[in-house]
């Protein structure tokens, strides 16, 4: 544990110098950890920054930080609820409505093992916010992502998705006992999955798309868990896992390089833990359970998605 704790904290700095003037960059769950810290190093390279958050009061406040610090003015807060499909609807109406262009998408908001909550659609939180959640609001933005291309999307999976499984029979929870470990995996193999598949789907569109482990890092994720906070660190490992966290600072270094790096512009459909590609588990590797995962999740969501370039809605399945 403490070894790989150790390489997590040599992680380093994002290699690539590269600015991002007039390029369009969204970042879910951008008011605290790495999302709060991405928007702000994107800012800092030029971009015209739109931070999707729950909380507009806690949104407006990270905007008004990260424009303060870095002299963007171009740093603007919008309200979108992942556990809620009319939300992510509404998002996307008015980015597609209003914004010129999306050059980069970081679907970087999550929520990690909370009690068995459902989000307002019905979806176990973990599988509606951090895989159906973003899934929706990917499809949603694609064709604005193309006509702005070469763009990317990025996808902030974890390491925990090794330990996952994709249920068919039970993807939201209802027959299982619910385990907040297993379903917060769960959810962030779907992730990879989704990274294999669409970027399958956008071969030869200009846009790219890639799943990310950003490392350990110190933020508000373990709320719900005690790790990050007070019962584990200070218990069990106390101060060392302290050091051997990233700061948020470092954790979004890896999130920056897929976002900018020139040399990046044609990597898609790829695994990275940190600054590095890496192979992801075997079963992110299975492209029959990539495009039955596509399916069920175009499905739950209301998308019927036949092809790239035709996106239709549906109503929603009972
Ligand atoms: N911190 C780590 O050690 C670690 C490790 C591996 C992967 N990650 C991933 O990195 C990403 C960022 O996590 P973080 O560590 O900064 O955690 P964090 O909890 O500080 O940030 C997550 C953000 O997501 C937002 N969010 C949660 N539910 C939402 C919803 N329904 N609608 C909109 N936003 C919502 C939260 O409000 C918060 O701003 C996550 O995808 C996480 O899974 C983090």
């Amino acid at each position: 544990g403490a070894v790989l704790l150790k390489d997590n904290v040599a992680g380093g700095v994002c290699p690539s110098k590269a600015t991002i003037p007039g390029k369009t960059v969204i970042v879910t769950g951008a008011n605290t950890g790495i999302g709060k810290q991405t928007a702000f190093e994107l800012a800092k390279r030029g971009g015209n920054i739109i931070l999707a958050c729950r909380d507009m009061e806690k949104c407006e406040a990270a905007a008004r930080a990260i424009r303060r610090e870095t002299l963007n003015h171009h740093v603007n807060a919008r309200q979108l609820d992942l556990a809620s499909l009319k939300s992510i609807r509404e998002f996307a109406a008015k980015i597609n409505e209003e914004e010129e262009r999306v050059d980069i998408l970081v679907n970087n908001a999550a929520v990690m093992r909370c009690p068995h909550w459902t989000t307002e659609d019905g979806f176990e939180m973990q599988f509606g916010v951090n895989h159906l959640g973003h899934f929706l609001l990917t499809n949603l933005l694609l064709d604005k992502l193309k006509a702005s291309a070469p763009s990317r999307i990025i996808n902030l999976s974890s390491l925990a998705h090794i330990a996952g499984h994709i249920d068919f029979d039970d993807l939201n929870w209802q027959t299982r006992k619910y385990d907040p470990k297993a379903a917060y995996s769960q959810s962030k193999l779907a992730i990879v999955l989704f990274t294999k598949e669409l970027s399958r789907r956008l071969q030869g569109s200009g846009v790219t798309v890639n799943a990310l482990h950003p490392g350990v890092a110190r933020t508000e994720l373990g709320r719900h868990t005690g790790i990050h906070g007070s019962t584990f660190s200070s218990t069990t490992l106390g101060p060392i896992f302290w050091l051997l966290v990233k700061s948020p600072e470092l954790a979004a270094q890896p999130s920056t390089y897929l976002a900018v790096a020139e040399e990046l512009v044609d990597v898609s459909g790829k695994y990275f833990d940190g600054l590095k590609q890496k192979a992801p588990a075997p079963e992110a590797e299975d492209e029959e359970v990539a495009q039955r995962l596509w399916a069920e999740s175009a499905r739950l969501v209301g998308l019927e998605v036949s092809h790239v370039s035709s996106v239709r809605e549906q109503p929603l399945p009972r």
